[in-house]
């Protein structure tokens, strides 16, 4: 096999980073995270979250959250090993666990610090949402951008990786840890570069129903709302359009939201379609796509991916990660 690259010569590649659980199924989080790295040309690395089993015979899934220093521990070794340039969020289970990212990601000057609780004035909007996340509402002194500003320290490094979040709330069928929400607010949407919720995360974060293509622009607006720079709410299969599916993209900056349609197939839910999807947006937006882009290409690239499902023993079949068979 040829690489293309003489002997010892190193390979020129950006490095990407998923903090995510694992799926045993090799169907969900890390697998296809790294999978999807690879096969677009970028070095993957993981830090783990959880790691989730299913049991077929079962139906169900159980889950082993992992300790919040040892998920720390992994983001300062990743972050100290390689040159990142850019970071996926994937299934972070816990109020604890997502402190424990945002805490990491905050010190490395990649998320901004934690909102004080009077700058929280969005997400209090937010019925139910949670204006206080767990950290803060038990009274842990955090600094406001604005204070961070004042004493001089740079909140965010100008040149911080981009960092896509997939907000994982609702997996397929299994709806899983909304008590998560508030943090996932407060905590993970500011400083996102891209947020991805599929259509029933959409309802959590924006706390409303979506029955049409105009609720989902308005999700899309709301969630736009808390921070991120790019909102991509997936329509997918969920929305029952006749032969298309279709994602509402919101550009925070311009206010505008653009329709990605593409072709349904089979109006089925494929396990792994939407890590894909925000592995191959981190990483586009790694090797220097812009998110609009990055956007684009990733969603062409799941789009190949459902041409070609992978047969699993799960109710769902898997999205291929490779290139066409
Ligand atoms: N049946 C389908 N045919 C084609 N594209 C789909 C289908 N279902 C979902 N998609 C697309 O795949 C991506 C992931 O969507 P979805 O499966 O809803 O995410 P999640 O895995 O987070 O639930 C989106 O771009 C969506 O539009
Ligand atoms: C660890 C993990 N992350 C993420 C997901 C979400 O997967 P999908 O891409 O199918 O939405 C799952 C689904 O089972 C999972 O187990």
């Amino acid at each position: 096999m040829t690489t293309g690259l003489n002997v010892g010569e190193r390979a020129q590649v950006p490095a990407a980073l998923t903090i995510a659980g694992n799926a045993s199924s090799g169907a969900g989080g890390m697998p296809v995270d790294l999978k999807t790295f690879h096969q677009l040309g970028v070095f993957g690395m993981a830090a783990l979250t959880t790691l989730v089993s299913f049991d077929v015979t079962a139906g169900n899934a159980t889950r082993q959250v992992i300790d919040p220093q040892v998920i720390i521990d992994q983001i300062r070794s990743s972050l100290t090993n390689a040159d990142i340039s850019a970071i996926k969020l994937g299934m972070i289970p816990t109020p604890q666990t997502i402190q424990a990212v945002h805490q990491a990601l905050a010190e490395a000057k990649i998320f901004p610090p934690a909102r004080s609780a009077s700058e929280l004035g969005v997400s209090d909007q937010l019925e139910g949402a949670g204006a206080l996340s767990s950290a803060q509402a038990e009274g842990d002194e955090a600094l406001s951008p604005a204070q961070a500003e004042g004493t001089g320290a740079q909140v965010v490094r100008s040149d911080a990786p981009a960092v896509v979040v997939d907000p994982v709330l609702v997996c397929k069928a299994n709806e899983f840890a909304p008590e998560t929400v508030a943090d996932m607010v407060n905590l993970l949407l500011p400083g996102a570069t891209v947020v991805t919720p599929n259509l029933p995360e959409a309802q959590f974060l924006a706390q409303m129903e979506i029955r049409s293509l105009d609720d989902l622009d308005e999700a899309a607006r709301k969630i736009g709302s808390l921070g991120p720079k790019h909102v991509l709410v997936k329509g997918g299969a969920r929305l029952e359009l006749p032969g298309e599916v279709v994602d509402s993209w919101y550009d925070s900056e311009t206010g505008q939201i653009t329709h990605l349609s593409s072709p349904l197939y089979q109006g089925a839910l494929l396990n792994g379609a939407g890590c894909t999807l925000a592995a191959a947006i981190t990483a586009y937006l790694a090797k220097g796509s812009e998110a609009a882009e990055a956007i684009r290409l990733g969603r062409e690239f799941v789009a190949t991916g459902f041409a070609h499902p992978f047969k699993l023993h799960l109710p769902n079949d898997a999205l291929w990660t490779g290139p066409a068979k």
